[in-house]
């Protein structure tokens, strides 16, 4: 058996296509979506990453800002920033790029931005609408791993997932969404005895640990939906997921490609709470 290939491009592509539609819409009524991403520090990764939500932003009918600070800055004035883009009536989203430079409480500035522009989803007021089912921004990572799930027409309702990770930014919300859509939900992570044990249960496995091969084909049932959150390089310095790509693909149904999966969704979830924010601005 060779699973189907959950394209995390050809999704973004359609997904992209109608936030354009929705922000020309806002346009027509005076209002351009506004995203506003702040990056401390010379991270390689992190300036790949920003400079691609900016295009994004750019291809896509949004504006954007983008504020490029040394390593240097100080917390203060990090959250002054933070401070000044909650009150520019022309931002309707602000994300700070992770990680952050060492000498800077990354928390504190999360809990700095507003939670009506906190397009990430990281606020722990965003973190705690969607524990209650409240309106709120949902993390874009697990926002678009919904999203892929969706457009294989897999509904979680009913069937087991397991996830491997409990990071506040995915794991833990990705855990909060399949369970909102009413799957059997657990979570296994680094203290967990036997992976093997719960991933062989599952119907839905999301692998988001940071951790090559952490899934292989004997850990898998036949049949079962994989998402790859993973971003590793293996020993040739190609990039890599957390799940044995070529081995359970043999075994799976469905599965995220590393590139090209959830990477670009996330990208495209941004775009879509960014939307949403200005969307909700709008009617206020
Ligand atoms: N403030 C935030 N910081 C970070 C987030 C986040 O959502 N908000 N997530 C990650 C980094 N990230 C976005 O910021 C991100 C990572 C990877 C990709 C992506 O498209 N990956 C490509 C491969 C890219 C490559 O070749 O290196 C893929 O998977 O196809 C998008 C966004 C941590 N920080
Ligand atoms: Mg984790």
């Amino acid at each position: 058996m060779t699973a189907q290939l959950i394209d995390g491009n050809a999704l973004s592509k359609q997904i992209r296509a109608d936030v354009a539609r929705r922000a020309a819409a806002l346009g027509a009524r005076g209002v351009t979506p506004g995203l506003a991403v702040i990056l401390v520090g010379d991270n390689p990764a992190s300036q790949v990453y920003v400079r691609n939500k900016v295009k994004a932003c750019q291809d896509n009918g949004l504006h954007s800002v983008l504020e490029q600070y040394p390593a240097t800055l100080s917390e203060a004035d990090l959250l002054a920033r933070v401070q000044a883009l909650n009150n520019d009536p022309a931002i309707h989203g602000i994300l700070v790029q992770l990680p952050l430079p060492a000498h800077i409480d990354a928390h504190k500035v999360i809990e700095t931005i507003s939670p009506l522009k906190d397009v990430d989803g990281f606020h722990v007021a965003s973190a705690g609408a969607l524990m209650v089912g409240q309106p709120g921004f949902k993390p874009c990572t697990p926002y678009g791993c919904m999203k892929m799930l969706e457009s294989i027409g897999c509904n979680p309702k009913g069937k087991h997932a397991v996830v491997i990770g409990r990071s506040n930014i995915v794991g833990k919300p990705m855990a909060m969404l399949l369970l909102q859509a009413s799957a059997t939900v657990t979570i296994c992570h680094s203290a967990t005895p036997d992976l093997a044990h719960h991933t062989r249960q599952a119907d839905i496995v999301v692998a988001a640990v940071g951790k090559r091969n952490v899934l292989t084909a004997d850990m898998v049932k036949p049949g079962a939906v994989v998402i790859d959150v993973g971003m590793n390089r293996n020993d040739e310095g190609k990039l890599c997921g957390d799940v044995d790509f070529d081995g359970v693909s043999k075994v799976a149904s469905a599965i995220t490609p590393v590139p090209g999966g959830v990477g670009p969704m996330t990208i495209t979830m941004l775009l879509v709470n960014t939307l949403e924010a200005a969307e909700r601005a709008a009617q206020a």
